[in-house]
C-alpha cells in the first residue's frame, strides 16, 4: 500500500505504508540515532510528532517486550528510507511493521529521508501530514492547513493513578510528564522507594507522601502548556531535594524564573556531545528536545548553568546555587545508548541519603 507525506513547506513525499492505515498529522522531526529505535517509538516525549530516522536502515534487530519505555507508544508517525521486514537478533519477538500496525502507529518507508532532514535543519521542524487514504494531494493540503498541533500532550501520556515501586531507600516522588521507564529503572536499581504521581499532583498531594525527594521526568511538548506544574515545583523547591531530567529541567529552569525558547530543529539522538564545565569533560548523550532553556535568562535567577551541548552551545544543565536541585536537559537514563551520565542519578540518590543522616544524626 502507498503512503504519502506532505509538509507545511508544499513538500511532497510519497512511499510505502509499512505501519497501521489512516491518516494523521503531527510536528516533523528526525533523530540522529543509529539504532534505539524501540526505545524512540516508545519515549513519551514524541508525542504529537512524526519521527525521522537519519539512520537508513531500521528495524533490523526488530522489537521486543523489554525495551519498552513506557505502555505504548504515542509517536504520530515514523518515517524511515527502508524498513526491515525479516529482523535478525536473539532478541527480537517481532518486526517493526506488525509493532506498528499493532499500536495503530502509522509508518512510511522509501521516502529520501537524507532530504528531508536536509529540509528540516534549513527551514526548522514543521507541521506534516502522513496518510494512507486514497486522496489526491490537495485535499491532503487542505486537511493539513486545517489541522493544528497537540497542546495537551503532557495530559495524554502522564499516568492517570498514583503508583508505587517500593524499596527500602530513599522515597522518591517521580513526577510523571510522560516519563520514559529508564528513569524508574535508575532508581530502583539503587534501592529507592518510588512513587510515581500523575503531572498535575499538587504540592499538599505531595507533602502528604512524605518525600524524601523530588524527580521531575521528561515529557512532550512545550513547557510553558503546563503552568500548573511550573507552579508546583516553584512550591517544592527548598522544601526536598529535587533533580530535572529534560522536560523537567525546562520546568525547574521556568519555576526559578528563567525563560525557555523553541529549538529551529532540536536535538534527537544518542550521540550528542555534553560537557560538563565543572571538569571539562565531555559525555556522549542520549536527547530528544525541541525547546531549551535560554542560558542568556540565567543571570537574573538563583541557577548556574552546569553542561552545555557542544554541538551548538545551548544549556544542557543547571544547579540552584543555593539548594539541592540540579538538572539536566539530557537523558541520563541511558536508554536508548550511552551509559556515560548514570553518575547523575548516584548524585542524587546520595544527597537523599546525606539529607537522611543530618536529620538521624
Ligand atoms: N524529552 C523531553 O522531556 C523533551 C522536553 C520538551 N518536550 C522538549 O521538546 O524540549
Amino acid at each position: 500500500m502507498r503512503a504519502k507525506l506532505l509538509l507545511e513547506d508544499g513538500t511532497k513525499m510519497e512511499g510505502r505504508s509499512f505501519g497501521a492505515e489512516g491518516e494523521r498529522l503531527g510536528e516533523v522531526v528526525f533523530n540522529t540515532g543509529m539504532t534505539g529505535y524501540q526505545e524512540v517509538l516508545t519515549d513519551p516525549s514524541y508525542c504529537g510528532q512524526i519521527v525521522t530516522m537519519t539512520y537508513p536502515l531500521i528495524g533490523n534487530y526488530g522489537l521486543n517486550r523489554h525495551d519498552i519505555e513506557s505502555r505504548r507508544p504515542f509517536v504520530h508517525g515514523f518515517v524511515v528510507r527502508e524498513d526491515a521486514e525479516i529482523p535478525s537478533h536473539w532478541r527480537s519477538e517481532q518486526s517493526i511493521g506488525y509493532w506498528l500496525k499493532e499500536y495503530g502507529i502509522l509508518g512510511i518507508s522509501g521516502i529520501d529521508t537524507r532530504m528531508l532532514t536536509r529540509k528540516i535543519r534549513v527551514y526548522g521542524t514543521m507541521k506534516g501530514i502522513l496518510s494512507t487514504k486514497e486522496e489526491s494531494w490537495g485535499e491532503l493540503a487542505e486537511r493539513l492547513g486545517a489541522g493544528s498541533l497537540m497542546r495537551d500532550q503532557v495530559a495524554q501520556v502522564s499516568s492517570r493513578n498514583v503508583h508505587a515501586s517500593p524499596g527500602y531507600g530513599p522515597r522518591v516522588i517521580l513526577m510523571d510528564f510522560g516519563s520514559k521507564y529508564g528513569l524508574q529503572r535508575e532508581l530502583s536499581v539503587r534501592g529507592c522507594d518510588v512513587v510515581v504521581v500523575p503531572w498535575n499532583t499538587t504540592a499538599e498531594e505531595i507533602d502528604r507522601l512524605r518525600p524524601d525527594g523530588i524527580l521531575l521526568s521528561n515529557g512532550p511538548g512545550d513547557p510553558k502548556d503546563v503552568p500548573e506544574a511550573i507552579a508546583t515545583v516553584g512550591k517544592l523547591l527548598g522544601r526536598y531535594p529535587l533533580f530535572g531530567i529534560c522536560l523537567g529541567h525546562q520546568l525547574f529552569a521556568l519555576a526559578c524564573g528563567a525563560d525557555t525558547e523553541k529549538m529551529k530543529f532540536g536535538h534527537r539522538g544518542s550521540n550528542h556531545p555534553v560537557k560538563e564545565l565543572a571538569t571539562g569533560r565531555t559525555y556522549i548523550t542520549s536527547q530528544n528536545h525541541g525547546y531549551a532553556v535560554k542560558a542568556d535568562t540565567l543571570d537574573q535567577t538563583p541557577l548556574t548553568m552546569t553542561h552545555v551541548a557542544l554541538n551548538d552551545g545551548t544549556c544542557e544543565g543547571l544547579a540552584h546555587k543555593e539548594l539541592d536541585a540540579f538538572s539536566v536537559q539530557y537523558h541520563p537514563e541511558a536508554a536508548p545508548g550511552p551509559h556515560d551520565s548514570g553518575y547523575l542519578f548516584d548524585r542524587f540518590v546520595d544527597m537523599l541519603k546525606k539529607k537522611e543522616d543530618a536529620v538521624h544524626a
